[in-house]
């Protein structure tokens, strides 16, 4: 497991209570099943009693600039109210090479939350995360500079994942023809803002998934692309599961789930409410939201 990047060492992002040894038994190889020696399966990542909180300050009080902080100094007055919302609640999973595990629930449930936290992004409240390897996360929003050229976006993704030159001149080909971009016209000239959005993830998605990543957190990708990009999505992400990374998928399209996905967790209100194979766990949330189709009940709202 890598610590910062190191090769050799653990990368943890911890919270305040939980304790290394267990995590190091819980990421323990299960035992041989009866009937022949199973290859050893190596966690990737080990997620464990994770809790995730977050911090509005100043929430609806009008209270939160600096003028009224200075005001509230001279005035002697409390600070404004802070509001939190636990958005990820005591998650404890581990994760092993070459798998790829979907993560599903209705909005507002916390998997945004959850990806953040196992890339590093959000830090635990309580609880840990150890990752074997460098967590890249791949969001619909992941940072591409607007006013650049695509073109110009590939190279600076490329060098921003640690490629050197000469491998993002050697894949800048394959990364706009997997994009589709210039598939009408000569769009990777063009400024991004000109880019519709489902155009706009098809590129960053294809920056992305030029490398062999060691854990791949994906964060809705595939449902904004077209149905044939969709499909290449796929294909290349059971590419990178082969290439012997773990692939995290968060999406609301179950048959994207289930196309890609061998392992599902179901978070709802932060909570993990089941882990286990792909089509028990989507059978039961279909179930629990009444029908095949993406659940939306609305937003949970703050938690404590
Ligand atoms: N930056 C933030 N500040 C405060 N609360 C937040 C923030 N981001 C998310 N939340 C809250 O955390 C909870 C979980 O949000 P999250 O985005 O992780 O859910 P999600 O399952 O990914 O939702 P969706 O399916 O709608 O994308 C929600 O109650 C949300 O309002």
């Amino acid at each position: 497991m890598r610590d910062g990047g190191r090769k050799g060492s653990v990368r943890v992002h911890r919270g305040r209570t939980a304790v290394a040894e267990q995590s190091a038994r819980e990421a323990a190889p299960p035992q041989s099943p009866p009937g022949g020696p199973q290859p050893p399966r190596v966690p990737t990542v080990i997620v464990d009693g994770l809790h995730v909180v977050y911090r509005v300050y100043g929430s609806g009080t009008g209270r939160g600039n600096a003028t009224a902080a200075f005001r509230r100094l001279l005035l002697r007055q409390q600070a404004p109210t802070v509001q939190t919302v636990h958005a990820v609640k005591g998650v404890t999973f581990t994760a092993y090479r070459g798998e790829a595990i979907g993560i599903i629930g209705s909005n507002g449930s916390g998997k945004s939350t959850l990806l953040k936290a196992i890339a590093g992004l959000l830090p635990a409240e309580r609880g840990r995360v150890y990752t074997d390897g460098q967590p890249s996360l791949l969001g619909v929003n992941a940072a591409l500079m607007n006013d650049l050229t695509g073109a110009t976006n590939v190279i600076l993704g490329g060098l921003a994942m640690g490629m050197s030159q000469e491998e993002i001149q050697q894949r800048y080909q394959g990364i706009v023809d997997f994009s589709g971009i210039n598939d009408k016209d000569d769009f990777i000239s063009l400024p991004m803002r000109t880019y519709s959005s489902g155009m706009a993830a098809r590129l960053r998605f294809s920056i992305a998934a030029a490398k062999n990543h060691d854990v791949l957190l994906i964060d809705e990708a595939l449902a904004t692309g077209d149905l044939a990009f969709q499909k290449r999505s796929e294909e290349r992400i059971r590419e990178l599961r082969k290439e012997a990374g773990t692939v995290f998928l968060v999406s609301h399209s179950n048959n994207a789930i289930r196309d890609t996905c061998d392992r599902v967790l179901w978070i709802e209100k932060g909570e993990l409410l089941m882990d286990g194979p792909t089509d028990d766990v989507v059978k039961a949330y279909e179930s629990h939201s009444d029908g095949p189709g993406p659940a939306d009940p609305g937003p949970p709202g703050p938690a404590g």
